[in-house]
């Protein structure tokens, strides 16, 4: 059997919903189906579950004339998509009165937001079920807690309780198409929580590591996940089979095409991963699996993303001087930011972390924590960091690469921060200025890509 992810784009309306409908009736093994919230059904639309997360903000901060007004426009987003699919308008009715229970329940300020966020995905798998029905596919809806998904809330990530595999499994022995709604569970102690943004593929992924799926399909709005992020390179190329690495490394840096924390349950019980187009289900997608053959492509992809933040200390020996490196993160620790990289001279120390928690009153105590407990001779900061991963199983093998990922930023005239290689065998990371990554994605492209493809093309030609 296998589990088939449906993510927002791909149930944003009701013609979504009808082809999400085609693609489960083509293949009867897809048993379990997990679908998202309403996601965006043009560029500047707004999600579902943005919408909920702005009502139940409004509603917290008691501004009722802005929760109302969002209220409604989250309610009439499902209004046509029940009408357009001729559905039953109790189904509007019911997703109404769970948000005025979980208004009207004793909930904390988390508690409801998690609740009401939920409520996207929920009422999607709802919808999806009773079209599935309608159209005389036997199909019923399953919540979460009723599917097995329990999770312990573990800072940063959610992990599923031991408990959860063998109710997982059971879904394999039902005869029917089971939908459930992705992107929360419930903890130990009976609450709900939501994962992080995304979290629907992690939903996916659980499912399809707990019942042991032949394959866990996960379908989106592309084709493919390509070599760089489509909207900064026009028709790149497409990358036929990753490993289960390379994706983590791509997702972690911004190919947010699936996410990187979806990809552990699959990866923990080998289930191959399927990232294909319900726009166009035909196209063979990009096969995710534990091993590929590098031979013929040394870099597979090459992922940006911003939001970092560096912090550079020097002192005079600081080599030398035992623990320096755990009293500096000590301080990140206390300060609750975890660090994503930390590349390190004789003398000095960059960290480099993510910059949203990093408020300039943080900012402020950990610069005079570091002066007064370190002793350093340096410390400063830099924002508006983006960092570049040029991915691939082949790299540790092929001689040359970072010579030619240098040379691109410079044709590109783009200054590098930092580089950090050696720790990850599939991954070299750049940090350089936001503002550059546009012009160094398509100079890293055009290396990686285009030349060496011509050149293969020319080799080709001169051997036939
Ligand atoms: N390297 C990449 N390959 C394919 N898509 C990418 C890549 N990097 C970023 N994306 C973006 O990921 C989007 C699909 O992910 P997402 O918006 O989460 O879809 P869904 O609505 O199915 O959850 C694509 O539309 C594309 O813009
Ligand atoms: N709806 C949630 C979860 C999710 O996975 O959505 P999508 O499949 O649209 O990325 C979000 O927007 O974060």
């Amino acid at each position: 059997m296998k589990v088939a992810k449906f993510g927002g784009s791909s149930v944003a309306n009701a013609e979504q919903i009808q082809k999400v409908a085609n693609i489960i009736k083509a293949d009867p093994s897809r048993k379990v189906v997990v679908v998202s919230a309403p996601g965006k059904r043009f560029k500047d639309d707004v999600k579902i579950t943005d919408l909920l997360i702005e009502f139940a903000g409004s509603h917290q901060r008691k501004q009722f004339e802005q929760s109302e007004k969002t209220l409604t426009i989250i309610m009439d987003r499902f209004k046509e998509i029940v009408d357009n699919l001729n559905l039953h308008t109790s189904i509007i009715d019911d997703i109404k009165q769970t948000i005025e229970e979980d208004l009207n329940k004793d909930l904390s300020p988390n508690q409801l937001l998690d609740a009401i966020k939920a409520i996207g995905e929920d009422s999607s798998a709802k919808i999806v079920s009773a079209y599935l029905q309608h159209i005389g596919i036997d199909a019923t809806y399953m919540n979460p807690k009723d599917a097995g998904i329990y999770v312990s809330n573990e800072p940063g990530h959610a992990q599923l309780l031991p408990e959860s595999f063998p109710i997982i499994k059971k879904l394999r022995d039902i005869d029917k198409v089971v939908v459930i709604p992705g992107f929360f569970g419930y903890a130990e102690n009976g609450e709900l929580v939501t994962f992080s943004r995304g979290g629907s593929d992690i939903t996916g992924s659980i499912l399809a590591a707990g019942t042991k799926a032949e394959l866990y399909e996960n379908f989106t709005d592309v084709d493919s996940v390509y070599a760089v992020n489509p909207t900064i390179v026009n028709n790149p190329k497409e990358i036929n089979v990753l490993t289960y690495k390379e994706m983590r490394e791509l997702s972690y840096a911004g190919f947010s095409v699936f996410h990187d924390e979806a990809l552990i349950p699959a990866f923990r019980e080998q289930i191959p991963v399927c990232i294909k187009n319900t726009n166009n289900p035909d196209s063979p997608g990009t096969m995710i699996v534990s091993e590929r053959d590098a031979r013929d492509n040394c870099v597979v992809g090459i992922a940006s993303d911003v939001g970092f933040c560096s912090l550079y200390v020097s002192k005079f020996l600081m080599n030398r001087e035992v623990g320096f490196g755990r009293k500096l993160l000590n301080i990140f620790e206390d300060e609750d930011i975890s660090f994503e990289h930390a590349p390190s001279g004789i003398d000095d120390m960059s960290v480099i972390f993510r910059d949203h928690k990093f408020t300039p009153e943080k900012e402020r105590i950990v610069i005079d924590r570091i002066k007064n407990e370190l002793h350093v001779d340096t410390v400063s900061i830099h924002r508006d960091l983006a960092v570049i991963m040029v991915v691939g199983e082949g790299l540790v093998n092929t001689i040359g690469v970072a010579a030619r990922a240098t040379s691109s930023f410079s044709k590109a005239r783009v200054n590098i921060e930092m580089i950090n290689q050696g720790s990850s065998e599939v991954s070299m990371m750049f940090g350089i200025h936001a503002e550059d990554i546009d012009k160094a994605i398509q100079s890293l492209y055009h290396e990686f890509f285009e030349v060496s493809q011509k050149v293969e093309e020319a080799e080709t030609k001169i051997l036939t």
